[in-house]
């Protein structure tokens, strides 16, 4: 039996709403089942004021995950001696791959799946990715195999997708589980850790799904089209924006949902969206800041100041898909070294 929790959030970000929280654990670790009680916010905040968007707090959603991750992998160890690992292959010098892959990295140590990482140089022959996929897939020792996108131009990503056993693609990216993602009655082995993350966020935060106007703004592999199939999966009439939408903002109006994965700071105005609306930004876009030690800070596809205002609920960047996103990596493997070791 997983132990009941109840987190209490009595002061989210913006300070305007309260919720209990209360999580009955992860039963089917592809559904988690949550019960959330909005308290009505304290009426100081709705005087005279607009009472702001619940903010969607995807950084502690993940730790949730995370902890009763680590009580799940502690478990399996001590039942079976199955420890899950997770190899990452990273090609190039990108600084924003290296710090993704750093932070899974961390991620896997903190819940106890032991991670094997592999850096090669930006001018790597495709032969050579190939051969260290090829290890790794038949590791016994691995169950979920990573490939950081994107891969230098020179490389043929759909080829470096296809070398993945489907077995071990803890992505969701090889096109035999895009392609059973998109086709009723028929379930991928694992569903791509973004778009998972984000309708996780929803189901977490009791937003109806089924029936509901969503709009995805963007269509790329990683993102956007598996997150159109996933909500159409969820019984939500779905249209995709694009870079060659005619007024997209005419579409997102219309929008009870909105994911956004178009990779443009504050492109998603506070006019392109319907009031009450709910808002998933899974853009990480960097811009320049001089106050930060980094020098940039991330922002989002969703203009925050103005969308906060309308929204009902809205994911913050970072804390908001970014954490998530880790979560279903972690979940991910978990979930594959208990199919391969049957250990249940
Ligand atoms: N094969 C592949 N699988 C991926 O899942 C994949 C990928 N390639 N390429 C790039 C994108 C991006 N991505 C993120 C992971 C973590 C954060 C993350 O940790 N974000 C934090 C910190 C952000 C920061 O400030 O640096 C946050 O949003 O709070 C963000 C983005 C995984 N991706
Ligand atoms: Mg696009």
């Amino acid at each position: 039996m997983i132990p009941l929790r109840l987190l209490l959030f009595s002061k989210l970000p913006n300070g305007a709403v309260r919720s209990i929280y209360s999580n009955f654990g992860i039963q089917n670790p592809n559904l988690t089942t949550t019960i959330i009680t909005h308290v009505p916010p304290p009426s100081s905040a709705s005087m005279g004021t607009k009472v702001s968007a619940m903010v969607i707090d995807g950084k502690s959603v993940a730790e949730d995950i995370q902890d009763k991750l680590t009580v799940e992998i502690s478990r399996m160890k001590n039942k079976f001696g199955v420890v899950p690992g997770l190899a990452v292959i990273l090609v190039g010098d990108r600084k924003d791959s290296a710090s993704y892959v750093h932070n899974k990295k961390e991620a896997c140590e903190s819940v106890g799946i032991n991670s094997y990482e592999v850096c090669l140089p930006q001018d790597c022959r495709e032969e050579e990715l190939l051969m260290h996929i090829s290890s790794f897939n038949d590791d016994p020792s691995v169950h979920g195999i990573l490939v950081q996108l994107p891969l230098p131009s020179h490389m043929n990503e759909r080829n470096i997708l296809n070398a993945v056993c489907i077995e071990k693609d803890v992505d969701g990216l090889h096109p035999l589980n895009i392609g059973r993602l998109a086709m009723s009655g028929r379930e991928p082995l694992f569903l791509p850790c973004t778009p998972k993350g984000c309708i996780e966020l929803l189901h977490r935060y009791n937003v109806d799904i089924k029936g509901k106007n969503a709009v995805v703004i963007g269509r790329s592999n990683i993102v956007g089209m598996p997150a159109a199939l996933l909500l159409q999966r969820e019984d939500a009439s779905v249209s995709v924006v694009h870079s060659r939408t005619k007024n997209p903002e005419e579409i997102t109006k219309q929008a009870d949902i909105i994911i956004s994965a178009a990779g443009k700071p504050n492109m998603v105005r506070g006019s392109w969206i319907k009031p009450g609306a709910v808002l998933i930004d899974v853009g990480i876009n960097p811009v320049e800041d001089s106050t930060d030690p980094r020098g940039y800070r991330m922002v989002g596809d969703i203009c925050y100041e103005e969308a906060c205002k309308i929204a009902s609920a809205i994911t913050p960047v970072p804390g908001g898909v970014g954490p998530m996103t880790i979560a279903m990596l972690l979940l991910n493997t978990v979930t594959s070294a208990k199919r391969i070791h049957n250990c249940n």
